[in-house]
């Protein structure tokens, strides 16, 4: 990307000898300023990803200010971004609209920061908040676009998604992947007995567990509802040992859980298949073996894991 944005460490602006000189040269930097801001804004107009629009920020700051790291919290997240090498002096600032709370953006080098440059800095900041606001927008657009309302676990849409991408990245790194197929038994019975209220009540209760039971990842989302009492989870970086331990403790955890609905208190139990992406698998080869063994489960009397 062409800028014109000063490359130099630090902003140097001529020393004011007189009240006209001075008032001359305020009128200069109020212009420098916003070109800068204007050029910057541009920039930033560019994407809609927030790690990219950090990033930008990022680089186009470091032309003007010399800068070690930028880090971006915001609880929205599961994680911070961070940018370049933490360094020994710092300043925060909080990101705030008149509705919103945007997160915290922090800075870091090895010098300390001067007040010009500080104050520097805010100007620029000040071009950062339009576009982290549009992109969490956006990336709450997206994510709500892939989650299931009801329980909360990505849905059929964001599996594909995600478990393409995962074979795709054990096939290249030449790591282990499992897919486990959790189905509740006999769910149609809980609806038909107490109501399909009730039913809910159980499919958020289990979609839960199974975010407890699985382990942290990069991914949006850790379980997926593929279908009515249908429920998926993607565990990289792990074996058919690895998988079955995990589809063993969740068929347990589900066992000993209750739902408690009005003043009745509902017990499931789930059958699970479980399989580990194989030299000649894609991702429907993968699915679908795993999808076999839950129905062997089933077959052979439900409440139990069953390996491709
Ligand atoms: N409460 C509730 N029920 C749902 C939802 N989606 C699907 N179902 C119900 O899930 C039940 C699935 O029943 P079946 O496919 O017969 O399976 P099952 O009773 O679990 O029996 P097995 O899978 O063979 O053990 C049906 O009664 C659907 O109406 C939902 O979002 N909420």
């Amino acid at each position: 990307m062409v800028t014109t944005v000063q490359s130099s460490n630090t902003v140097a602006f001529p020393t004011p000898k007189s009240p006209g000189n001075r008032k001359r040269t305020e009128a200069i930097r109020v212009e420098q300023h916003a070109e800068l801001r204007l050029q910057l804004s541009n920039i930033l107009q560019t994407t809609l990803e927030l790690p990219l629009v950090l990033q930008l920020f990022f680089d186009e700051v470091q032309r003007t200010l010399s800068i070690d790291s930028l880090t971006y919290r915001n609880s929205k997240l599961t994680s911070n971004i961070e940018l370049g090498i933490g360094a020994r002096h710092n300043c925060h600032y909080k990101l705030v609209t008149n509705k919103d709370s945007l997160g915290e953006v922090a800075f870091s080098r090895g010098k300390r920061f001067s007040e010009k440059e500080l104050q520097l800095l805010e100007m620029l900041i000040g071009c950062l908040i339009c576009p982290i606001r549009n992109s969490l927008m956006y990336r709450e657009a997206v994510q709500s676009a892939l989650r299931d309302p009801l329980t909360g676990s990505g849905n059929r849409m964001a599996l594909e998604n995600t478990l393409e991408r995962e074979v795709a990245l054990a096939k290249r790194h030449n790591q282990a992947l499992s897919v486990l197929v959790v189905d509740i038994d006999k769910f149609k019975t809980i609806n038909d007995n107490y109501g399909h209220t009730a039913g809910d009540y159980v499919l958020k209760d289990v979609a839960h567990i199974l975010t407890l039971c699985s382990r942290e990842t990069d991914a949006a989302y850790r379980a997926y509802r593929f279908g009515g009492e249908e429920f998926v989870l993607i565990l990289n970086n792990t074996e058919a040992n690895g998988s079955a331990v995990v589809a063993e403790r969740i068929r347990q955890y589900i066992e000993n859980m209750t739902t408690t609905f009005e003043e009745n208190s509902l017990n499931v139990t789930v059958s699970v298949g479980v399989a580990t992406l194989e030299d000649e698998d894609d991702m429907a080869t993968l699915f679908s073996r795993a999808d076999k063994a839950l129905y062997q489960a089933k077959r052979e009397g439900r409440n139990r894991v069953v390996n491709a």
